[in-house]
């Protein structure tokens, strides 16, 4: 596979907040690729290949790689060689590895395993969190908290997701006031940062705009992160309302791989890839090199035998 026209991207004129918000001028990008856009890959993902790919990552700038998800390996076995890919990648200096757990038996594990930076994950919505991790949103916020408070004592920070906050794929419509309440609780409980993930990727900008408004009366805006998927072509549209409104970190997976084991149909994330490309032609420094991105893009569809999500990525290279 041979790129081309790597340097292709034309940084046009910047944007404008909407009013009474300030439109960031560096983005930090969260690589969700190797976990969320893994995990629900259906043969089994060789682990040097998860390994070689974060560290293409690394190499290609992105400051922040969730690695894998200390979970039980019968609800995601894709994720059972957590061990091995912990101990197996590089660890670049300032760059983060961080990985998901559900519970204190998944921190343990993480931190055992050199895990320098957990993530708790929750849900706006009861029937999804039943299904995603088998308990209430009031059971798995006391599930987080022994996490936070362990966490906090091994000096390890914690990243709090919440699910479905523009949608949920057995409830329907999630109120924007129930996702600022658990966004709130985590919040509260010592997540230095809370990323709002549309997990079907039903939103559209204007429910992101009322959504975040919503969350941004109860956490500061430098605080939040975005995790869209694109499941109906949204997310980037998605994304700049949010950019709009001061947040400053974006979730994206490379090639836009994964969806989510316990949300049918759902589709990969955002590409890491078109958020890099829109976020420098807004002229907002991401520190990542587009052109190693498209490689290391390239190089996991190659393993895994499919073209890229990526628009841009796909306009780079003549597949
Ligand atoms: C939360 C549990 C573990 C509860 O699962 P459970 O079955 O209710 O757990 P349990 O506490 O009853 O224990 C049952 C067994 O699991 C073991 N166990 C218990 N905890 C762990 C652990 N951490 N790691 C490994 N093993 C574990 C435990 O030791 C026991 O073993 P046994 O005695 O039967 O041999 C389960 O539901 C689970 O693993 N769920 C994970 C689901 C998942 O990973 N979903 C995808 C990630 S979320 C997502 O993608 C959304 C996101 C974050 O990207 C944002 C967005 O897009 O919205």
């Amino acid at each position: 596979m041979k790129l081309q026209n790597t340097s292709a991207f034309w940084p046009g004129p910047t944007i404008s907040a909407l009013p009474g918000y300030t439109l960031p001028k560096d983005v930090k990008i969260v690589e969700v690729g190797p976990r969320d856009g893994l995990q629900n890959e259906k043969t089994a993902v060789p682990t040097e290949v998860k390994i070689n790919l974060i560290n293409m990552l690394s190499e290609a700038g992105l400051r922040s790689i969730e690695a894998t998800s200390f979970v039980s390996p019968k609800w995601v076995p894709q994720m059972s060689d957590h061990v091995n890919v912990m101990q197996g990648i590089k660890k670049f200096p300032n760059v983060s590895y961080p990985v998901l757990a559900p519970n204190l038996t998944g921190f343990q594990s993480a931190v055992q395993c050199g895990a320098k930076e957990v993530a708790i994950f929750g849900a706006a919505s009861e029937l999804f969190s039943k299904k995603n991790i088998n308990c209430s949103i009031e059971e798995s916020l006391e599930r987080f908290k022994a996490v936070t408070v362990a966490a906090k004592e091994a000096n390890i920070p914690v990243r709090g997701y919440v699910s479905c906050v523009l949608g949920c794929p057995y409830e329907g419509k999630v109120s924007p006031s129930k996702v600022a309440e658990v966004a709130h609780k985590m919040f509260s409980m010592g997540c230095y940062e809370i990323s709002l993930g549309d997990t079907i990727g039903v939103g559209t900008p204007g429910s992101m705009r009322d959504m975040l408004c919503a969350v941004l009366d109860v956490i500061p805006a430098h605080a939040l992160a975005v995790h869209c998927h694109d499941t109906y072509g949204q997310a980037l549209a998605n994304i700049l309302v949010a950019l709009q409104m001061g947040v400053q970190v974006v979730d994206s997976s490379i090639a836009g791989l994964g969806g989510c084991p316990y949300a049918q149909g759902a589709s990969g994330n955002v590409a890491t890839e078109d958020v890099v490309y829109m976020l420098h032609g807004l002229g907002i420094h991401t520190g990542v090199d587009l052109k190693k991105l498209t490689e290391a893009g390239a190089y996991i569809c190659q393993a895994l035998g499919r073209r890229s999500n990526s628009k841009v990525s796909q306009a780079m290279c003549r597949l």
